[in-house]
Parts: structure tokens; C-alpha cells; sequence
């Protein structure tokens, strides 16, 4: 099986074209080819396949065999894939997700090289049963929730897929690796959910770390980026244009007037190769 290994600041993927056909066992090859020696190694599979109601579809899967709903930096890797294969020569392009359709602009050098990838990630969503959390309010808006580590306030925001958000002094002194499991299993979330920790610096700026759901700690994460950006503005922490600061890199997110969330990004392409099945 041919395959593709890209990242978008360091979150990584091995990503299957599948115009032609699709592998089948999809959680079982997710599990199987990103394992870290036994397999390619990534943060789990991205399929690009056709589409009959955009120019492309996404399917993705995390590291655990788990399907997602939405994936930021695998839409701009996935744009940054179809423009260099030569699959299309478009500079915007539409992309089918489980989510719904996103909007993917290619922003060019002069000399005619993809600088980065713009994705409209559409509008966050507070409404806690399309998120989905268990809360009592309307919107989860830095509630309390216990844990081992004591009581701890979550922002919860869907952007196509779930994520809870907690605003901290120091990301130094967060107890990552027990918090990060902890909360993405936490009662509150009934489909488990991604976890940012978001250090505000300026109105401008944030450094922020995550744990995702179905894979642990990842380098970035698209969507985190633009939960936590919305959650940041929605608090009145920052203006609605940020620069995010990530393990692997930055990301920069506009909440637009109208609603919907830009965000901007690398897409790269690492190597390629051909894979051969284990199980
Ligand atoms: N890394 C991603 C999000 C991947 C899916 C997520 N772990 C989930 O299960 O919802 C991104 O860049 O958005």
C-alpha cells in the first residue's frame, strides 16, 4: 500500500490516497501503521477519497483506530497533497469531513511555491449536547470540574469535534501527563474529548499544549488551536485574532465577525514509500 507521511507543525499522519479504492479494517491499519516501531510511526491515518458533494473527502483516524470527526491540520495538509500530487489544480478547495464542509485556500509565493493553507473551520459550537458535555448550563463556560488534581474550570467548544479547554498560569506547571488522560475520560465528555492547556502571554498570543483524544500528547492540534483561540476571545482573555503557539509550531486564528474561524498553517510533506500490511 502506497502511502504519504506529512505533518502540519509536527502533528503527524500517514495519509492514503484513496480515489481509486480504500483499504478496508480501518481502525485495525490506523492502530497498526502508526505505531512508532512497529509500523510508519504517526499520530494516526488520513484518507483522501472522492466525493460526491466536494472536491474531496477526509476520513480520519487516530492512533487508537478511533474515527474523528474533524482534523485542522490534516484539511491543510490534505490541500497542500492534492495541489503537489497534481489531483487538482485549484487554489481553493472544498473538502467533505464528517463535520461538514470546509473551505481549504492555498496561499502561494511569488515564485509559485504553497506558502501555507488557510481552512474556514465554519462556526464553534456551544450548544453542550452537539458538543457533547454534560453540563447544566447552556454553554460550559470555565465550569468547575474535580479531578485527582483538584477542582479545575473547563471552556468546552466543538469545532466539528470536541475539546475542553483550561486557561493556566504556567503550562510548566500543569501535571500533563495525569490531567490530560484524566480529563479526555472524564465523565462530563460522553464521547471522550481533546484537551487544551492555554497560557494567554497578550491580547495577541497563547502557548498552548494538548492531549488528544485517541492519541496522547501531540506536537499541535488544528482544531484545539481554534477552540482554545475561541474560548480565549469568548472570556474576554484575547482579541479574536491570535497567534498560537504550539510544541511544533504556530498557528494563526482569526474568529471573523461573521462567525466563522480561519485558520493558517504549514502543511509538509515528509516522505512517501509502500507499506506492507502486518495483520
Ligand atoms: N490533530 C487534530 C485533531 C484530530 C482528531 C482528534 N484527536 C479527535 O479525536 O477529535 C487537529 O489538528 O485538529
Amino acid at each position: 500500500m502506497r502511502f504519504t507521511k506529512m505533518h502540519g507543525i509536527g502533528n503527524d499522519y500517514i495519509y492514503i490516497n484513496c480515489m481509486e479504492s480504500t483499504p478496508d479494517r480501518l481502525p485495525e491499519l490506523a492502530i497498526e501503521m502508526s505505531d512508532r516501531h512497529f509500523g510508519v510511526g504517526g499520530d494516526g491515518i488520513v484518507l483522501i477519497c472522492p466525493s460526491e458533494v466536494a472536491d474531496f473527502k477526509m476520513r480520519m483516524f487516530n492512533n487508537d483506530g478511533s474515527e474523528a470527526r474533524m482534523c485542522g491540520n490534516a484539511s491543510r495538509c490534505i490541500a497542500r497533497y492534492v495541489h503537489d500530487h497534481g489531483l487538482t489544480d485549484r487554489k481553493r478547495i472544498s473538502l467533505e469531513t464528517l463535520s461538514g464542509i470546509k473551505v481549504l485556500s492555498l496561499n502561494m509565493s511569488g515564485d509559485g511555491e504553497v506558502e501555507s493553507v488557510t481552512v474556514d473551520m465554519g462556526e464553534p459550537e456551544f450548544r453542550p449536547e452537539l458538543i457533547p458535555v454534560h453540563t447544566e448550563s447552556g454553554r460550559m463556560v470555565e465550569e468547575v470540574v474535580k479531578t485527582s488534581q483538584g477542582e479545575i474550570k473547563v471552556t468546552a467548544v466543538s469545532m466539528g469535534n470536541p475539546h475542553g479547554v483550561i486557561f493556566v498560569d504556567r503550562i510548566e506547571d500543569v501535571d500533563f501527563d495525569v490531567l490530560g488522560p484524566e480529563l479526555e475520560s472524564h465523565a462530563i465528555w460522553p464521547d471522550r474529548a481533546n484537551i487544551e492547556f492555554l497560557e494567554v502571554i497578550s491580547r495577541s498570543e497563547a502557548r498552548m499544549r494538548v492531549w488528544e483524544r485517541g492519541t496522547g500528547e501531540t506536537l499541535a492540534c488544528g482544531t484545539g488551536a481554534c477552540a482554545s483561540a475561541v474560548a480565549a476571545a469568548l472570556t474576554g482573555r484575547c482579541d479574536r485574532k491570535v497567534t498560537i503557539h504550539l510544541r511544533g509550531g504556530d498557528l494563526a486564528v482569526e474568529w471573523g465577525e461573521d462567525g466563522h474561524v480561519m485558520m493558517t498553517g504549514g502543511a509538509t510533506e515528509v516522505f512517501d514509500g509502500i507499506y506492507y500490511r502486518q495483520h
